[in-house]
């Protein structure tokens, strides 16, 4: 056989990450300054985020839904914010640091920047009672796709049968298809918010 279909799926995996990234790289400075507005509006009718006190989010990068507002937002409420951090030896997986207004940044190998190491700022990720993932595409029926590395996987693999951390996916419209090919890690999502739905799935 000259692909399994495990190639085969990987392969259409990669070629929707192509194309969606690329959607969300077109997206215009107003479109993209707009739809973060309207979809941090929307993050905040709902009371899993309202009543997060320690709450993990991401700082956008290649055209993904810009979290800065919402940041904004969260901070004002009082609720304690987290940005993830590429694991200092543990290749693929993430930890996750402080973030504040007074937070020393740095940029990692993929030129997103994140947080300094310092061991002040780590939070276990079973602490946090809600993450917000990034990702590249999602389907009706709640599955995500991220941009390859396998980070949040690992991350919510470990806390599958617990009630936290709440996993909840932030991405805009034009991320949506309507059926991913799954893998048998791959953690679907309970709620993912886009600037225009709140979408909630019985996993
Ligand atoms: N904003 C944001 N932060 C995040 C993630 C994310 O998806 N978005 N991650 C979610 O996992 C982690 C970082 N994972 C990433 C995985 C791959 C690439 C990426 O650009 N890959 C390139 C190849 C780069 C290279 O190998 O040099 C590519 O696919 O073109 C970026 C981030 C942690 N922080
Ligand atoms: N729980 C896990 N334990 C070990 N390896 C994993 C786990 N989840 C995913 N992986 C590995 O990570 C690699 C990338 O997975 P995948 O393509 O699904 O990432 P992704 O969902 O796009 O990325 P991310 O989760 O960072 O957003 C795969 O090779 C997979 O085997």
């Amino acid at each position: 056989m000259p692909f399994t279909p495990s190639e085969i799926a990987q392969t259409e995996r990669q070629s929707i990450r192509t194309q969606i990234r690329q959607a969300r790289r077109a997206l215009t400075a107003e479109q993209q300054s707009t739809y973060a507005t309207q979809a941090a509006k929307l993050m905040l009718t709902q009371p899993k985020i309202l009543e997060a006190k320690h709450l993990a989010l991401y700082l956008s990068n290649d055209g993904e839904l810009d979290t800065a507002p919402l940041i904004q937002a969260l901070w004002a409420l009082g609720i304690k914010l987290y940005l993830p951090r590429l694991h200092p030896f543990s290749q693929g997986n993430l930890i996750f640091m402080a973030y504040t207004p007074e937070t020393e940044m740095l940029k990692n190998s993929y030129g997103i920047a994140e947080p300094k190491l310092d061991i002040r700022g780590l939070i276990p990720s079973e602490k946090l009672d809600v993450i917000i993932t990034p990702l590249v595409a999602f389907d009706t029926q709640g599955n995500r796709m991220g941009m390859g590395g396998g980070y949040y996987d690992r991350t919510l693999a470990s806390h599958r049968s617990q009630d936290k951390p709440y996993p909840v996916g932030y991405a805009h419209d034009c991320q949506q298809l309507d059926s991913l090919p799954c893998e048998h890690w791959d953690v679907p999502l309970p709620l993912l918010i886009t600037p225009t739905q709140v979408l909630k799935f019985n996993i």
